[in-house]
């Protein structure tokens, strides 16, 4: 018989409450040792993570769908389920059972969401990848203007940033947050951009983003009295931090974590790189997805996490300030020139912790002992680190010096009271040094002792009772007991020995007894057990404190370690690589000598074969017009000129033998496009709009890179195109650019066009094969090599061969048909060229024969008619049986 319908237990009905108070995000609701699902949670967990889907009880007469995940393997699950997008509200109990059972054997345990897990709010050091940030930002408008604001809870670090809405794209590309709030009312507007970036959107309410109720909430944050000592903000970069905020307290259920005060960016302090072209240039990923195979994957030798988010963080924005780019270079170079010290401060590092995540856990009480460990460990490294960069600093290295000193209290204080390898949570005790408590000590003396003390027990009852095999132990029902054999019951169980023994349970072939003295001596034993571990307990929490009240001081030191590092690392690879010290400018030079592109010549050493260094200089003309066969290695060139520029503002050498750069405001790339269908766009299409972005936003400080524009569309449209985007960047923009193109007609605009030059790959041809040397010379090229890249590229030898003969017989064309460059779009050769030439057919000898009695004028209409279909037919018989050649 199915249950009542209206039949909801005690149990069900407190579940539906939190669950509607937590609508968008999955439940899991502890219940002992298990977080369980319910309902559509359980269908959409159970297909997710791959996980059985059972059944519990009715509602509404229904059957309820259950899964769960066990506790101790929630990290994993969590993580999965975040991956794929979903969030999570974690309902803990919040009493113990056995409370809730005084309460009446129906009542239910008291339960509360004590966290909500969600993309952009994860601490836990599974759920995260150390050398990358976890960012959450907020996007807030008021009328026209925006701003965006940002934090790394597992960190600390709190931005935020004026941005016109036009630009937010760009921004959002450069930080790649895993989760952005948006008002409720503006979401629509925005989420396609916020999805567009990776990013998962979420909406709040529009209170959230108030800058009045924000103001007071941060200053609350900060214990201050006015945000005006931070900077001067906006209304809308008090709305997105506020909202930040706001976010932070909801998910983390009022545990505030340990933010930094808000470091307001300065805009146009960054060169600008949009989204395009970061994928393009495979900045911090490469095209596939991953940082393998990406300039960060092939550049970053740190040897800390932090490190290698700093270098991360460079690499995505380069700044456009020449002092702090000198000042960060000036930090490598002192590496470089000095290796002994830089590769004994990388030693030193090797030791060092990610202490901004541990302080971070620690912060929201989601940490252990091994966070404050990392701690201890990492004060230790560097203490011994400032011992070893003394003498004369860059600036940049002498501010992180002084930050790396000055911790011996905290340091001392953590040294005595931890053990060297403590366990990772507080609950299993055993992390407190011994030696660093008095009560503690006796705690664990007493715990301990009891053992020794048990088997002179044991000794002295085996003498009293004279059995020999007397012994005492212990199990989970009885706690500690006498054991002898039955043989001796009858004699324990009488005077005068059943005045000291107290018989408690018989077995099959023993007796078991206690005493009294027996059970004091397990009380004590268990209470000092619990008395060590809540005193361990109570240890832990000043220790915490101690190390929160150090937190601003930790944070700096933190950002000393990671900048020590990534000036050591980018020293590292610098001389190991070969590179050079940029000269940075406030001009507009761009000459490279010897510039080489990272990526592909590690992935060329490791097929064992050179790359070949080429020059760049865009003094003279700012525009270099590439032409060259297929393959001869444009692109390279392209986009090597692009990451130099970039890998010298942010402050590193660079890939080449010299380089003079004057700083470049911007960075656009448009090298190779791919479909969007996902939005409905086709290649040609993704190119244009990548196009107008560049010609619409390029200053006379941009850096643009273009490869083959308009190559997706006829040739006359390409070519048109392409010859018009080169005069616009070159009489409107007014940027440095590269431009790689297959029209080898463009050529002759060098020659109109001031500030223009050709340049070209070389290649050699030998017997009919071309040989390309990756030279990239002044001049052009006068052919594309495409058919031998083809028969390179393996097509069947019949078709090389035929399109050869096509090509022969196209390119006599254009040289009949007038070669004269300055009217070449008239003129281009595919289309201005005499048909391929076909193999000399002849009419069938029955049809000539026929043709020749015809007489045309004697026809009538029908007569005309059926000798047209006559002479099909015989055209058609020839055509189904061709003579043979
Ligand atoms: N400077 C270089 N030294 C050595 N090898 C190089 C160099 N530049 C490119 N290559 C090699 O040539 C290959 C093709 O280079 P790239 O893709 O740049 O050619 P491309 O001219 O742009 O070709 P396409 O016009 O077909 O796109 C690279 O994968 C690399 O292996």
């Amino acid at each position: 018989m199915s249950e009542p319908a209206a039949a909801v237990t005690p149990m069900m009905a407190q579940y539906l409450e939190i669950k509607r108070a937590h609508e968008g995000a999955l439940l899991f609701y502890r219940m002992g040792d298990f977080y369980e699902m319910f309902f559509d949670d359980a269908v959409a967990a159970a297909e997710a993570l791959d996980i059985a889907l059972t059944k519990r009880g009715k509602h509404l007469g229904e059957d309820i769908p259950m899964c769960g995940v066990p506790v101790h393997a929630a990290e994993g699950y969590l993580l999965q389920l975040i991956r794929k997008g979903f969030r999570v509200a974690i309902a803990e109990q919040m009493e113990d059972p056995a409370e809730a059972k005084k309460r009446g054997s129906k009542s239910v345990v008291a339960r509360d969401v004590v966290r909500l897990v969600t993309p952009g709010t994860l601490t836990e050091e599974s759920l995260l990848d150390a050398r990358r940030h976890n960012f959450l930002a907020a996007w807030c408008t008021v009328r026209d203007e925006g701003a965006l604001a940002w934090v790394d809870i597992s960190t600390g670090a709190f931005s935020v940033l004026a941005c016109p809405p036009a630009r937010l794209s760009r921004e959002l590309a450069r930080l790649s947050p895993r989760e952005v709030l948006l008002a409720e009312e503006t979401e629509r507007d925005w989420a396609g951009v916020v999805s567009d970036s990776g990013a998962s959107a979420t909406p709040l309410a529009r209170g959230a983003f108030d800058s009045e109720g924000g103001a007071r909430r941060l200053c609350a944050l900060f214990s201050v009295g006015s945000l005006d000592g931070f900077g001067a903000f906006s209304r809308a970069e008090i709305g997105a931090m506020a909202a930040v905020a706001e976010y932070l307290d909801l998910t983390q259920k009022g545990r505030m974590p340990l933010l930094r005060p808000p470091v307001q960016e300065r805009p146009g302090g960054a060169m600008q790189i949009d989204a395009a072209t970061r994928r393009s240039l495979e900045l911090t990923a490469a095209m596939g997805g991953g940082r393998a195979g990406s300039l960060l994957g092939a550049i970053d030798r740190t040897v800390t996490a932090a490190g290698a988010r700093l270098l991360e963080r460079r690499l995505s924005a380069p700044s456009c300030e020449l002092e702090t780019v000198l000042a960060r270079q000036a930090a490598v170079t002192h590496f470089v020139e000095d290796r002994a010290a830089g590769e004994a401060v990388r030693d030193r590092l090797r030791g060092a912790h990610d202490i901004d995540r541990a302080l971070s856990r620690l912060a929201l009480d989601r940490g252990g002992p091994r966070d404050m460990a990392a701690i201890r460990n990492t004060l230790a490294v560097a203490e011994n680190l400032a011992g070893r960069l003394g003498g004369d600093l860059p600036e940049v290295l002498a501010r992180a010096a002084e930050d790396l000193t000055g911790h011996d209290a905290l340091h001392d204080l953590l040294d005595a009271a931890l053990v060297a390898e403590p366990p990772l949570l507080v609950r299993d005790g055993g992390f407190i040094a011994a030696g660093h408590d008095v009560e503690l000590d006796e705690a664990r003396q007493l715990r301990d002792e009891g053992r020794s003390v048990i088997a002179g027990m044991q000794a002295k009852y085996a003498e009293t009772a004279a059995v020999p095999g007397l012994k005492i132990k212990h199990n989970n029902v009885l706690g500690y007991f006498i054991e002898t054999t039955a043989t001796h019951a009858e004699k324990m169980m009488s005077p005068p020995l059943s005045e000291t023994f107290i018989h408690r349970q018989t077995t099959a072939g023993q007796v078991r007894f206690t005493t009294v003295d027996l059970s004091e001596l397990e009380t004590r034993i268990l209470n000092a057990g619990g008395r060590a571990l809540e005193l361990e307990k109570r240890l832990y929490s000043s220790l915490r404190e101690a190390i929160i009240a150090e937190a601003a001081r930790l944070s700096a030191l933190a950002r000393a370690l990671a900048e020590i590092d990534l000036a050591a690392a980018l020293a590292d690879l610098a001389r190991g690589e070969d590179w050079c010290r940029p000269h940075l400018s406030t001009g507009r030079a761009f000459r490279i000598v010897g510039g080489r592109h990272p990526v592909v010549e590690q992935a060329l050493r490791k097929a064992g074969e050179p790359f070949i260094a080429n020059d760049c200089d865009l003094g003279d003309s700012p525009i270099w017009l590439l032409t060259g066969p297929n393959m001869a290695g444009k692109s390279t060139f392209l986009r090597q000129n692009a990451l130099i520029a970039i890998l010298a503002q942010a402050g590193a050498w660079v890939p080449a033998a010299e380089a003079e750069i004057g700083l470049v405001s911007q960075v656009f790339s448009r090298v190779g496009a791919a479909d969007d269908l996902a939005r409905g766009r086709s290649t040609f299409m993704v190119e244009m709009v990548e196009t107008a972005a560049i010609l619409n936003q390029a200053d006379d400080r941009a850096l643009v890179i273009l490869d083959e524009i308009g190559r997706g569309t006829a040739t006359y449209d390409g070519l048109s195109i392409a010859w018009a985007t080169l005069e616009h960047l070159n009489a409107v923009n007014r940027c440095r650019a590269i431009f790689a193109t297959h029209y080898h007609e463009m050529a002759g605009l060098a020659d109109r066009l001031d500030g223009v030059a050709n340049a070209t790959v070389a290649v050699k041809e030998w017997e009919g094969d071309v040989i390309f040397l990756h030279e990239v010379r002044r001049g052009t090229a006068d052919r594309s090599y495409g058919v031998q890249v083809a028969r390179l590229a393996g097509l069947p030898a019949s078709v090389v061969e035929r399109a050869r003969v096509v090509l022969d017989a196209l390119e006599q064309g254009e040289r009949e048909g007038g070669g004269k460059r300055e009217t070449l779009v008239d003129d281009l050769p595919l289309f201005s060229a005499a048909p391929p030439p076909q193999p000399a057919k002849s009419a069938p000898p029955e049809v000539e024969a026929r043709l020749r009695e015809v007489h045309p004028d004697g026809l009538t209409p029908r007569e005309a008619l059926e000798l047209v279909y006559e002479l099909e037919g015989a055209g058609a018989r020839v055509r189904e049986d061709p003579p043979r050649p």
